[in-house]
C-alpha cells in the first residue's frame, strides 16, 4: 500500500483521537500531531490531514502556527484527504471551516484531492468545507453525533484504500 501519513492538530484531543481511529483502519498508519512535524509530509505518498475550528471559523492554533509554510513544501501529485472535527449545532455558519482553510492554502500545489463526501446527515447552515456541494473530506461531530463516528471512519476508510 501506498505510504499514508496522518496529521492532526488538536486542541483538547478531539481530533487526536479521530487521527488515531482513522491510522488504525488504515494498517497503523504513521500519526503526527501537526506541530513541529510539517516537513514529514514530505515522506509520504497519502496525507491525511485533521482538524478542528476554533473561534468563529477560525483553524486550530497548531495548524494556523504551520499554514504560510505550506505552500513550499512539494505535494505536487501527493493524494491528500482531509477530516474535520466540529460542532454543527452551535457552530452551523463555521462547521468545519478548518479543512476549507487549509485546502485553500494548497490546493494550487498539485495536490489530488480525495475522501470528499456527501453533507447527508448533517444539519449545518454554512462551511468552507464545503465545495460544490460536498465536504471536501470527512465531517466529525463529536458534541451533536458521537454515536456516529465509528461508523463514519469505517465508510471513508473503506473509500480512503479505494482511492489508493
Ligand atoms: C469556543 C469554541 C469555538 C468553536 N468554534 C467552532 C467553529 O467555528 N466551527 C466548528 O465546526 N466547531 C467549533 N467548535 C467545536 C470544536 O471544533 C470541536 O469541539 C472539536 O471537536 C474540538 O476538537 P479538538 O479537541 O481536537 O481541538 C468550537 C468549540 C469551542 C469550545
Amino acid at each position: 500500500m501506498a505510504k499514508i501519513g496522518v496529521f492532526y492538530g488538536s486542541t483538547t484531543g478531539v481530533t487526536e483521537e479521530v487521527a488515531n481511529k482513522i491510522s488504525a483502519k488504515l494498517d497503523n498508519a504513521d500519526v503526527y500531531n501537526i506541530a513541529g512535524n510539517l516537513e514529514k509530509m514530505n515522506d509520504y505518498d497519502v496525507i491525511i490531514m485533521g482538524t478542528s475550528t476554533w473561534g468563529y471559523g477560525d483553524l486550530q492554533d497548531d495548524w494556523q502556527g504551520v499554514l504560510d509554510d505550506m505552500p513550499s513544501l512539494n505535494l505536487s501529485g501527493k493524494k491528500v484527504a482531509y477530516f474535520g472535527t466540529g460542532d454543527q449545532s452551535s457552530f452551523s455558519d463555521t462547521f468545519i471551516d478548518g479543512i476549507g482553510i487549509i485546502h485553500e492554502k494548497i490546493k494550487d500545489n498539485g495536490v489530488i484531492l480525495i475522501g470528499e463526501t456527501e453533507t447527508d446527515g448533517y444539519t449545518f447552515d454554512g462551511s468552507r468545507g464545503v465545495e460544490d456541494g460536498k465536504f471536501l473530506g470527512l465531517a466529525i461531530d463529536e458534541v451533536n453525533q458521537s454515536d456516529l463516528t465509528d461508523e463514519r471512519v469505517e465508510k471513508w476508510t473503506e473509500e480512503i484504500k479505494k482511492a489508493l
